[in-house]
């Protein structure tokens, strides 16, 4: 009887052997029984002959797969690889990395079908008086929206209550069908839909490089400033790679992704794109990955996990804003999709375009050593000027709602033209601290360790590690006194207090309180651009790629925070967020200009942008991390640990240290820690790291994947919350 070996999603490193009446293809889906359960996994090896054991010869009972869920395989050979480069790589065990890779729906044992469920209306349901005989305004909503065509059971469970579905097919007025969906249709032969502008002489050297060498592995490092016409360059490359009937794969960041960025290349095409991120119902989600691996779409954009897209035939990757930090998983595998795009680029031997106007160190450095064939766009397309960068010395000025009096009057004149601002503050809520005005002791988190934030549209103290959520206490937890005041400025306050600097002016605040949901973002967006609001106020969700043809001026308030963070990556995310908010002013053709208020104008951080710009911070800083042996001039990776118990965790790491320290010396390794993580305590639990770092990449993880097991093995590792992170970008 066949054996095949199967990743089973448990967190184990290693396959499962199992019987099987045939044999199944590598790549197939099977159900397994596991313990008393019944799991999902991938075919990894699939032989003929029985498995003996070592010892007498005679066959090893296996337990049968229980079912064959693909007649051939659902992933082709280079995902297969790039799977268990994957679990190599990352240290992860090879089923949760297989499940990592699928839509839920697969994960969970769904049969691939062209067909799914879905509702109609019934014939009684067409009758018009059957709506309006409806007493339930949600059912009436329900019924209309099903008067426009059958819908997938998901989608309609999406927007109403299984109440709502269930009463209307008691009524008789719909019913279950199945529902096909029809290829998008013949998306190689397009005509455009508009003429492209004349490319620029930097963009025309830059498009015909990356038209040269089709149909093979060539990375390319797009670095142009912003408003440069990167996203053009990405339209005149794809073009001949889908008249070839070669599809094409677009990474961008999270917030990144909106109907204005999808909307670019469906009108420059005219053909389908197809979109997969993380608020899409499981169906819709199943359904583009579906078409993309049939080969029925073209062109799919998505945020992270949409490097896992199965392609037909691949023809070029894309990663946008590609130092974004949104492309590396937090938790569970802990994987970069702008790395893996280059592993998956080098599989399927097509070119890999990493695009930003502030490039991640780790790919200038790239460029640099030539290893990446280097792009710039120094100038601002369509006569566009760059943004001015200037400081604020905000020491001994007075303030009012956080910002001083000089800018104030810069902030009015542009006002006054009739021209839009943004003002920046990455803090959320009215202020991030309660303090007792009489003994100093502020509101706390007690499972954090640190302040509340007030909330003061809700009323309420938030705790923005944990989420946490209590009322305002009436006095204070030490003293009992009952004057308690906020401090410092979120947001919120900004708002009004810009309300009241500025009575006549139409403001909108963008934070993630103010824009809960991806369409009011869009909607809020939208309005900005049809000039509804002059004075725009919000966090980093502003400071994404977003296109405001009428800003004139940034204004950046308190980032001294960063200036001075024990993160040694803070200074590359600071001068990314200030070069990527100058880069929202001045892009059409009113100049812009940027003013950074701060008490340390004299900080070499700020000078050095000013003065210089970001591609000369970054070479700089890539010489401060030689110096320091720091990456990408070297390779990370860390053990995070939290329990309740500190001493609990930091045991643990110092035993891990342990398990390694035999081997620092052959790997020319070092540690750092055990020492506290950015945020020391979450949710009652404290938290600590062990960093371990190598100056080659190899080493690393040879010496990482030595000792593996001995960590496992310790008795601590099943008491502790602990994981391994490869390259960690966060340590927070
Ligand atoms: N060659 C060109 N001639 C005229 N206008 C152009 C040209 N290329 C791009 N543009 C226009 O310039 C503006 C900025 O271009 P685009 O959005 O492509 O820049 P970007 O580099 O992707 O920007 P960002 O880095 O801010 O995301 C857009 O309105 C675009 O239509
Ligand atoms: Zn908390």
């Amino acid at each position: 009887m066949p054996i095949i070996d199967v990743a089973v999603p448990v967190p184990l490193r290693q396959t499962f052997s199992y019987s099987s009446e045939q044999l199944v293809a590598v790549g197939a889906r099977v159900k397994v029984p596991f313990g008393r359960r019944q799991l999902v996994g991938v075919v990894v090896a699939s032989r003929a002959e029985p498995e003996h054991s070592s010892e007498n010869d005679t066959p090893v009972k296996l337990k049968a797969i229980a079912e064959v869920l693909d007649n051939s395989p659902l992933f082709n050979t280079t995902l297969i690889a790039l799977a268990q480069w994957l679990s190599g790589y990352y240290h992860h065990p090879i089923g949760e990395v297989w499940a990592t890779l699928m839509p839920s729906k697969l994960r969970k044992g769904a049969l691939l079908s062209d067909a799914q469920p879905g509702w109609m209306l019934s014939e009684e349901g067409h009758d018009p008086k059957a709506i309006a005989g409806l007493r339930g305004k949600k059912q009436q909503q329900c019924l209309e929206l099903l008067n426009q065509g059958p819908l997938a059971s998901d989608e309609v469970k999406a927007q109403f209550s299984a109440a709502v579905i269930k009463a209307l097919e008691d009524k008789g007025l719909i019913e279950a069908t199945l529902i096909t969906h029809p290829p998008a249709g013949d998306w190689q032969h397009f005509t455009l839909q508009q003429t492209p502008p004349t490319a620029s002489t930097e963009q025309g050297v830059a498009i015909a490089a990356i038209n040269q060498q089709p149909g093979q592995f060539v990375p390319y490092l797009l670095d142009g400033v912003t408003g440069s016409g990167k996203t053009e360059v990405y339209l005149q490359v794809i073009e001949p790679v889908l008249r070839q009937g070669r599809q094409v794969l677009i990474l961008v960041p999270e917030i990144g992704l909106t109907p204005q960025t999808v909307g670019r290349f469906e009108r420059r095409f005219g053909i389908a794109v197809g979109v997969l991120h993380s608020q899409m119902t499981d169906t819709a989600r199943l359904q583009v990955w579906q078409q993309a691996r049939r080969g029925d779409i073209g062109i799919i954009i998505g945020t992270r996990s949409a490097i896992f897209t199965p392609l037909k035939s691949p023809g070029m990757i894309i990663v946008d804003e590609e130092h974004d930090e949104s492309f590396k998983q937090q938790d569970g595998l802990r994987y970069h999709a702008r790395d893996l795009a280059v592993k998956r680029a080098h599989n399927e031997q097509v070119p890999l375009i990493l695009g930003s106007a502030t490039p991640s160190l780790e790919s200038l450095n790239n460029a640099l050593n030539k290893r990446y064939t280097h792009l710039t766009l120094q100038h601002r397309a369509g006569g566009a000027s760059h943004t001015q960068l200037k400081v604020l010395d905000s020491r001994d000025q007075p303030l009012h709602a956080g910002i001083a009096q000089g800018l104030i009057s810069i902030m009015r004149s542009h006002l006054q033209q009739g021209n839009q601002v943004l003002v920046f503050l990455n803090r959320r809520g009215f202020a991030p601290a309660v303090l007792c005005h009489h003994c100093g002791q502020s509101v706390d988190c007690a499972s954090c360790e640190r302040p509340f934030t007030y909330h003061k549209s809700q009323g309420r103290l938030q705790c923005h590690h944990c989420g946490a959520s209590r009322r305002m206490p009436t006095q204070c937890g030490s003293c009992h006194s009952a004057d308690l005041q906020t401090s410092g400025i979120g947001t919120e306050q900004l708002e009004q207090g810009l309300g009241k600097l500025f009575p006549d002016i139409a403001q909108v605040r963008i934070d993630s309180d103010a824009v809960k949901g991806k369409d009011k973002l869009i909607n809020r967006l939208d309005e900005i651009n049809a000039r509804k609001y002059q004075l725009l106020v919000g966090t980093q969700i502003l400071s994404k790629g977003h296109h405001f043809p009428h800003v004139t001026l940034v204004v950046v308030l308190d980032c001294d925070g960063a200036l001075f963070s024990a993160d040694f990556r803070a200074a590359e995310k600071l001068a990314q967020l200030i070069t990527q908010l100058a880069g929202r002013a001045g892009r059409a053709n009113k100049p812009g200009e940027m003013w950074l208020q701060t008490d340390n104008p004299g900080h070499p951080l700020l000078q050095d942008l000013i003065n210089n710009g970001f591609s000369h911070f970054a070479r700089q800083a890539l010489q401060e991390r030689k110096l320091a042996q720091l990456p990408p001039l070297s390779s990370q990776a860390v053990f995070r640990g939290e329990a309740n118990d500190a001493s609990q965790v930091i045991n643990f790491l110092q035993q891990v240290k342990q398990c390694y320290g035999v081997s620092a010396d052959v790997a020319h390794g070092s540690f750092i820690g055990p020492l506290p993580c950015l945020i020391e305590k979450r949710q009652g639990r404290f938290r600590f790291m062990l960093i371990m770092q190598c100056q080659q990449r190899a080493a690393l993880h040879s010496w990482l994947k030595h000792h593996l097991k001995d960590v496992e093995s310790l008795p601590l590792a099943a008491k502790v919350r602990w994981s391994l992170d490869i390259d960690p970008v966060d340590f927070s």
